[in-house]
């Protein structure tokens, strides 16, 4: 996950190949909740691993749930129910800013009883719940509003047990603010139709149906057959009982679908078989599957079996719509960015919900699409783009994200602009709501429109290039390239190999076929860590020595480009602006002092338990620098378009902010 304060995305051109997607959020916690609720042990596989099902399996833990992930797997855990038991009381339960835990845990924990407090970010105490609570309170339950009434915190002051409930009449709930209040009460009123039917009235026209779909397919799976009369009655019959149905696969999350859909339907013809998706097919039980329909009348071209949908371009420009998207909310947001790339104004309707949702949605697209050069008008349900005129009329934008995921991940879908300019995600952490490995997902299948952007630090030995290219490679969220690396392990395998470090074919051959791999901060060579081999003053030296044969680096240069994959790369070494990447946006040659360099690596070594002399470290550094700066091939040197950093006198801190400095200087945002 990126959790950089920004992340630029890069202009894209086109996505291919395949992308397996995580677990459907709605489904996950709705299982989470019904497997806790159970007879029995439920073992949850293709489980979402985000915020929002981390509260709701923190949340159970805490009730008294049996949690076991299984070992190393993040998707799968198994989950000891309840089974009639009395959850653990007192409990305060922390939420986060998960609709999906907040609302069906205040109605199941109100049946079971207890006493418990629910909150959760600040967010979250925005977001209506007041319907739900009027609903309980009627059933007889005792919940009081720790804050402003008809929002969270709150409180279920049951400490004495569960008060008799009020079941003669219908459950009445509001369904016209949001869907969850229904599928709260049909999730928590089973427990209490052991001995009873219990009827559930919805009162206003339904929103999101296919959510409470979804709801009656897992009620179904945990053994309890609502009978559905409309969409208005729900009756849950006498002598339910949930009971695990042993084990639970979570289809793939088709609101995330939606942004790979539509990046197939944005992506140039090259794009070829276009992109397929796995884990959800046209038979998918959650309801923003009809995205498919919508985007399909937009003109992109999508097909689909069981477990698998194929999205690539068909009609282009896309075709403008004026559609109703009370069924599809969540995906609906996809269909905004898909309108910048109409043929005319789109129109969004009956989507009040956007409203309550991680923020005020409508209001947040409406002021995001207006930085990219579209023309937006609002209202209190429904949202009307008019897409820029021409490339020209696009803008390159800084889009904020509100803490809502679906902004971000919405916001990389501007990227596809036909002026390839990049589009910067503010916060793009928030995407962990739902989809943590979003963007990471979205890079490994997209084609860039222009080259990667790189970074280049070149310049001497113990200068600080190391440190200041992974610097600024964690604050980009870019790759990081330390080409010394590379020579170093060449000289190293060369050792171990018994080849001679003049033997250029052979050195040649095994740069070549290097067995390397960089992994959590450490090297690897054949199955071996060498991070500190690689490290030490003879493997530099030896690394010296072999790279001004143009063989070897010749068979080094493939591998380094090979590293320029998107969102971009800083990449250190003393060739990277003249040779490796000529072309890269910015280059910096990155200079101090011998004394400086000598006193620094001085440290570093003391710093290891190595005692070294400065003196003869420095004489050492000289001298690798003027045999780096003297070869024929690829020498030490500033390339001609560089900038030149003295750090004599800079901390690291002062460095990294410079050269994020100029790279800002050249964004155009
Ligand atoms: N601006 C700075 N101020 C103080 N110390 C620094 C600065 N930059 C780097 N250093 C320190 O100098 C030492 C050498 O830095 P680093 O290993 O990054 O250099 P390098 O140029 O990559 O070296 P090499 O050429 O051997 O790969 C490190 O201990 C690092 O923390
Ligand atoms: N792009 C590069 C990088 C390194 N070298 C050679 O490798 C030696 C070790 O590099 P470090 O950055 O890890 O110290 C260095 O002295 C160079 O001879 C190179 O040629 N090109």
């Amino acid at each position: 996950m990126f959790t950089t304060e920004f992340l630029d995305v890069p202009a894209l051109r086109a996505v291919q190949g395949r992308v397996r997607l995580p677990g459907s959020k709605s489904i996950s916690n709705r299982v989470l909740l019904l497997a806790a609720l159970s007879e029995g042990a439920t073992r949850v596989r293709g489980l979402l691993d985000s915020d929002d099902t981390r509260v709701m399996l923190q949340a159970l833990a805490q009730m008294g749930c049996g949690v076991r992930r299984a070992d190393g797997r993040a998707d799968e855990v198994l989950i000891e129910g309840l089974g009639g038991r009395a959850p653990a009381s007192p409990t305060r339960l922390f939420l986060g800013n998960a609709g999906t835990a907040m609302r069906p845990l205040t109605a199941a924990l109100a049946l079971l009883g207890g006493e418990h407090e629910l909150s959760g970010v600040a967010r979250m105490h925005e977001r209506p719940i007041g319907d739900l609570v009027a609903a309980l309170r009627r059933l007889g339950c005792r919940i009081e509003e720790l804050g402003q009434p008809g929002f969270p915190p709150l409180r279920i002051a049951e400490a004495a047990g569960v008060p008799p409930l009020a079941l003669d009449a219908p459950v009445r709930v509001r369904g016209d603010v949001s869907s969850q209040f229904l599928t709260a009460l049909l999730l928590a009123l089973p427990l209490a139709a052991r001995e009873r039917e219990v009827t559930v009235q919805v009162e206003g026209e339904l929103i999101s149906r296919p959510y409470i779909h979804i709801t009656l397919a897992l009620l179904e799976r945990f053994g309890v057959a609502v009978q559905r009369q409309g969409w208005e009655r729900f009756v849950i019959p006498e002598g339910s009982r949930y009971q695990s149905p042993g084990e639970v696969l979570v289809e793939a999350d088709a609101s995330s679908a939606s942004y790979f859909i539509a990046a197939g339907a944005l992506s140039a013809p090259e794009g070829g078989e276009g992109l397929v998706i796995e884990g959800l097919g046209l038979d998918a039980v959650q309801g923003d599957i009809r995205f498919v329909e919508a985007a399909r009348l937009m003109g992109a071209d999508v097909q689909g079996g069981s477990g698998w949908l194929r999205a690539r371009r068909g009609a282009w420009p896309l075709k403008a719509v004026d559609l109703d998207c009370n069924h599809i909310p969540d995906a609906a947001m996809t269909l905004a960015m898909m309108a910048l790339y109409a043929d005319g104004p789109s129109t969004l309707r009956n989507i009040a919900s956007w409203r309550v949702k991680e923020t005020d949605r409508i209001a947040a697209m409406t002021a995001e699409l207006r930085k990219l050069g579209a023309a937006v008008e609002e209202g209190a349900d429904f949202i009307r783009i008019t897409p820029p005129a021409l490339a020209g009329g696009w803008r390159a934008a800084s889009i904020c994200t509100y803490d809502d995921h679906r902004m971000a991940m919405c916001a990389s879908l501007a990227a596809f602009n036909p002026a390839a300019l990049p589009v910067r995600v503010q916060d793009p952490k928030c995407v962990a709501k739902t989809f943590p490995d979003y963007f990471e997902t979205l890079f490994a299948a997209a084609r860039p429109a222009r080259a990667v952007p790189v970074i280049c630090i070149d310049g001497p030995t113990a200068s600080g290039k190391g440190t200041l290219a992974a610097a600024l490679a964690a604050r980009l969220g870019w790759h990081y390239l330390d080409s010394g690396a590379l020579y170093r392990a060449t000289a190293l395998a060369a050792r171990q190999a018994g080849v001679a470090l003049d033997d250029e074919a052979a050195l040649a051959r095994l740069a070549a076929a290097l067995p390397l791999r960089f992994e959590a901060g450490r090297v690897w060579l054949d199955g071996r860590d060498v991070s500190e081999a690689l490290r030490s003053e003879q493997t530099g030296m030896d690394a010296s020595a072999l790279a001004p044969l143009p063989a070897v680096r010749a068979a080094l240069l493939n591998l380094q480009r090979g590293m320029a994959r998107l969102p971009g790369l800083v990449a250190d070494g003393r060739d990277m602006g003249t040779v490796v990447f000529a072309d890269a946006p910015l280059k910096v040659f990155l200079t101090a002092s011998a004394e400086t360099r000598a006193e620094r690596r001085y440290k570093q070594l003391a710093a290891k338990g190595i005692s070294a002399n400065i003196a003869r470290l420095r004489d050492d550094l000289q001298a690798r620098d003027a045999r780096d700066a003297s070869r024929a091939a690829a020498p030490l040197k500033a390339a001609q378009d560089a900038l030149a950093l003295d750090n004599s006198c800079l901390s690291i801190e002062q460095s990294v902010q410079q050269v994020l400095d100029w790279w800002q200087d050249r964004q155009p945002f």
